[in-house]
């Protein structure tokens, strides 16, 4: 059987993972390839728009997402309640059994919220579907019926993945 190793984002003292993902030593290689690939991507974008940000769950990048937030002045939200949000979307947070937002949500909500363009890249099955839709959400008039907001998925799997979120 494959050794398994653990991959966490770094702890800082504000933040509590909720999500542990575990993978086997191969796959984390391969993981970090792309992380590698995706953040030389990653300073290309910055050159041209400074109005971005992104993390994922390896040191450096996180430290890119630290630079970006003394810069921005944009905290990292430890609870749904300091986030602001409306009362009825806070309520249905608590009422599908999110208790506290996990790393991505911590770090992702807010931005968007306030209206930063926002790359963000973490592990699978961490929230970040959630992070989108509870800022789209929270951005939403309800009493305007036009389309305020667009998520394009790239398969149909995906798009049916987020629809149940
Ligand atoms: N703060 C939270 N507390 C508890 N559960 C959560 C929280 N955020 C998301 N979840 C749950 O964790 C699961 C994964 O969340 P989500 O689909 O948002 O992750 P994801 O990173 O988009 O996943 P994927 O990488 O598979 O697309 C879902 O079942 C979701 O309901």
């Amino acid at each position: 059987m494959a050794q398994k190793t653990e991959e966490r984002a770094k702890p800082t003292t504000e933040e509590e993972e909720d999500f542990s993902v575990t993978k086997d030593s191969n796959a984390n290689d391969e993981n970090l390839k792309e992380d590698r690939e995706f953040k030389t991507n990653w300073e290309k974008i910055v050159d041209v728009q400074c109005d971005l940000f992104f993390f994922y769950n390896f040191r450096d990048a996180i430290s890119v997402f630290e630079d970006w937030r003394a810069k921005s002045n944009c905290k990292m939200i430890c609870s749904f309640d300091d986030m602001n949000l409306h009362e009825s979307l806070l309520r249905g947070i608590y009422g599908i059994g999110f208790e506290k937002p996990s790393g991505i949500q911590q770090r992702g909500i807010m931005p968007i919220i306030q209206g930063h363009d926002t790359i963000a890249q973490a592990q699978s099955g961490t929230g970040k579907t959630a992070t989108f839709c509870i800022a789209a959400l929270q951005l939403l008039n309800v009493d305007e019926p036009s389309c305020q907001v667009l998520i394009l998925a790239p398969t149909r799997e995906l798009a049916q993945q987020i629809h149940k979120v």
